[in-house]
């Protein structure tokens, strides 16, 4: 179906939003008239501006508090209205939203309210437009849709319809099954937007919390079904006031907005996009690191061994178990997205890719590029195994693969192994030996494989990151989290595949423009976190140190054996437990903008030690500035 977004929906001036729609792929818009009073350019000029970028001008709105009102204060409104219709012939709009009264003066008289909005029409008829009446949630006597309708069914003029708005109708709970009872041809137009559930009042709730369908808790392509079964064929637009994306980037957030329709369309069974190939694995994470120095004392530290040097490029692979971290000590090119700033010790220090290992490499490539993912140029040397890219919304490249599989090119095979005892210098310029080199993958504490990687997010991509992960990755998100941090609030949703092989940690800081923020991390997994600890701090590793006021605490809510919690105190062992089992974790120091977790997770566990979230960052904050 067609696709539009009401201007309200995108930052910045008429323009940029009309531009940042027609590059995500709208067919048209919405133009709210504050946009339009507040542009430069003159009806004409919109309207050309508009053709030239392919958008077709579908709304224009709103108008409000027409209906039921004593006759003198109708006839100015009509007055106004005409003034309208004029604006709007200009401007190439035949659609007008006339939104239900919500002024102290509108009477409870459904006759009066059609019998006027029946003489607006007819006036709106001579301007060759058509009105659509919506009701609002907080309308003073109509809000609901089928009181809507009602009155333009009483109202019966061919240049009335109704304009159906998802949140209106979910938010208050209204059983959207009566919409098969319009004729479709009778829905003039329809609204679509999504909210988180929350227990507020519902105009604040509409004005600042509405997001982009799949990204809150309203069934949006339910109430799709009905409104196409109804017979609409109108397009689908998006009308999304958020506080958020008000003051984003049109640009992506235009994108994320075609990619929730594209997703709403499939859930709703109106396109079918490729298949989602669901990642089975962490192939890898990789690291760039302009001074490899730090992160790769960390690496060893840790266990890690450095396995491999790829073919033609300056990237190790150090690996223990099925844990593999590559390490990028070429300059950081940055292929989506702004880099990160380089902060801290450890120089620019990040984690730039994830490799997932997956079924169907192409197969899941061409899920996300039907789903607006960027898809990545190769970097690749003719001889390199083929490897399919895109960028999350947060620029962390993502790479679809496969580890030594039959019949699929394997990525290590760009690599050569080097030598056990090799005399050859790593990266770092320390030569490999040591613990690491000692067969120790058997040994208690040895790391096993990744059991989480953990993306800070820019503060206002949030849901777009989690709908990009559910929708173009196939994970499935569990609840969200408010973490504590002495200095804000931090949110947390995990998105991952069934059996926990994938698991992304999404989270969202406080501090809007604090780019020390953006700090990723990647969690090990063990089957002995307290040997663990021991053998990384017998290795010259640092752990975070924990304040003992936490383990008195803990003292006080479980039981432990005699000494367990004497030696997590010693080592700084977090501890947690939900109905499935037992969760230990300590974490690494941080090296630019990335730090380890050792964790110990009882198989039934589901969650990632949020209840320990807010000590971790009191610590981290501790060590990083005093205090
Ligand atoms: O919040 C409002 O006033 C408002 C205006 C127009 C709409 O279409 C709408 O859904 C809400
Ligand atoms: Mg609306």
């Amino acid at each position: 179906m067609r696709t539009s977004i009401a201007t309200v929906s995108l930052s910045g001036t008429l323009t940029e939003k009309l531009t940042a729609a027609s590059r995500a792929g709208f067919d048209g818009v919405e133009i709210f008239e504050n946009d339009l009073l507040a542009s430069p350019l003159a009806p004409e000029e919109v309207r050309a501006r508009c053709a030239d970028l392919g958008l077709s001008v579908d709304l224009y709105q709103p108008m409000r508090d027409i209906e039921a009102v004593p006759a003198g204060e109708f006839a100015r409104n009509l007055r106004r209205a005409e003034h309208k219709f004029e604006v709007m012939r200009r401007l190439g709009a035949d659609t007008v939203l006339v939104c239900s009264s919500v002024s102290p003066h509108a009477v409870d008289d459904d006759a009066l309210a059609a019998e006027q909005l029946h003489a607006l029409a007819e006036r709106a008829q001579d301007f060759g437009v058509r009105v659509a009446y919506e009701a609002l949630a907080w309308g003073r006597h109509v809000n609901t849709y089928d009181h809507a309708w009602s009155i333009v069914r009483a109202a019966d003029h061919p240049a009335l319809g109704t304009c159906l708005d998802s949140f209106h109708i979910l938010a208050r709970g209204c059983g959207p099954e009566g919409i098969e009872d319009i004729p479709g041809e009778k829905i003039f137009f329809l609204q679509l937007a999504d909210a988180p559930l929350m227990a507020m009042d519902v105009l604040q709730w509409s004005r600042h919390y509405r997001c982009f369908p799949g990204q809150g808790g309203l069934d949006v392509a339910g109430l799709l079904g009905h409104v196409v079964r109804a017979g609409y064929r109108g397009p689908l637009s998006l009308e999304v006031f958020n506080d958020v994306f008000r003051q984003a980037e049109a640009g992506p957030t235009a994108v994320d907005a075609q990619r929730s329709l594209r997703v709403l369309q499939e859930a709703a069974g109106l396109a079918e996009p490729p298949a989602p190939v669901v990642p089975t694995g962490v192939a890898f994470a990789e690291l760039v690191a302009p001074d490899a120095q730090p992160v790769s004392a960390l690496l060893r530290a840790l266990g890690f061994t450095r396995t491999a040097r790829h073919r033609s490029k300056p990237v190790d692979l150090w690996q223990q178990g099925e844990a593999r971290v590559l390490l990028n000590t070429g300059p950081a090119v940055r292929r989506w997205g702004r880099p990160p700033r380089p902060s801290g010790s450890g120089g620019g220090t990040a984690l730039a890719a994830i490799g997932l290992e997956s079924p169907d490499p192409a197969g899941a490539a061409r899920r996300a590029e039907s789903l607006l993912a960027p898809v990545l140029p190769r970097r690749r040397a003719p001889e390199d195994a083929p490897l399919d890219a895109v960028a999350a919304p947060d620029g962390t490249e993502l790479f679809f693969c496969a580890t030594d599989r039959d019949g699929l090119p394997s990525w290590t095979r760009d690599f050569e192994a080097v030598p056990r005892h090799a005399e050859r210098a790593g990266t770092d310029g320390v030569p490999d030996a040591g613990v690491a080199e000692s067969g120790v993958d058997a040994d208690a504490g040895a790391v096993r494989r990744i059991d989480h990687l953990a993306l800070t997010q820019p503060w206002h991509q949030f849901d777009e990151a989690s709908l990009f992960h559910r929708s173009v990755l196939g994970l499935r998100a569990q609840e969200s989290v408010d973490v504590a941090d002495p200095y804000g609030l931090w949110r947390s949703r995990a998105v991952t595949n069934a059996d926990g092989g994938v698991r992304i940690a999404l989270s969202v800081g406080p501090a809007p423009g604090d780019d020390g923020a953006r700090v990723q991390h990647i969690a090990l997994a063990t089957d002995d976190v307290v040997a663990a600890a021991r053998r990384f701090r017998a290795a010259g590793g640092r752990l975070l140190p924990v304040p003992g006021n936490y383990y008195d605490d803990l003292a006080a809510r479980y039981a432990f054996a005699p000494g367990e919690l004497e030696t997590y105190r010693e080592l700084g062992v977090l501890y947690d437990r939900d109905e499935g089992g037992a969760f230990r974790h300590c974490y690494t120091e941080t090296v630019g903008r990335l730090f380890f977790e050792l964790v110990q997770r009882d198989a039934g566990y589901r969650g990632y030690g949020a209840q320990n979230a807010p000590v971790r960052l009191a610590a981290q904050h501790a060590q990083r500035y005093g205090g």
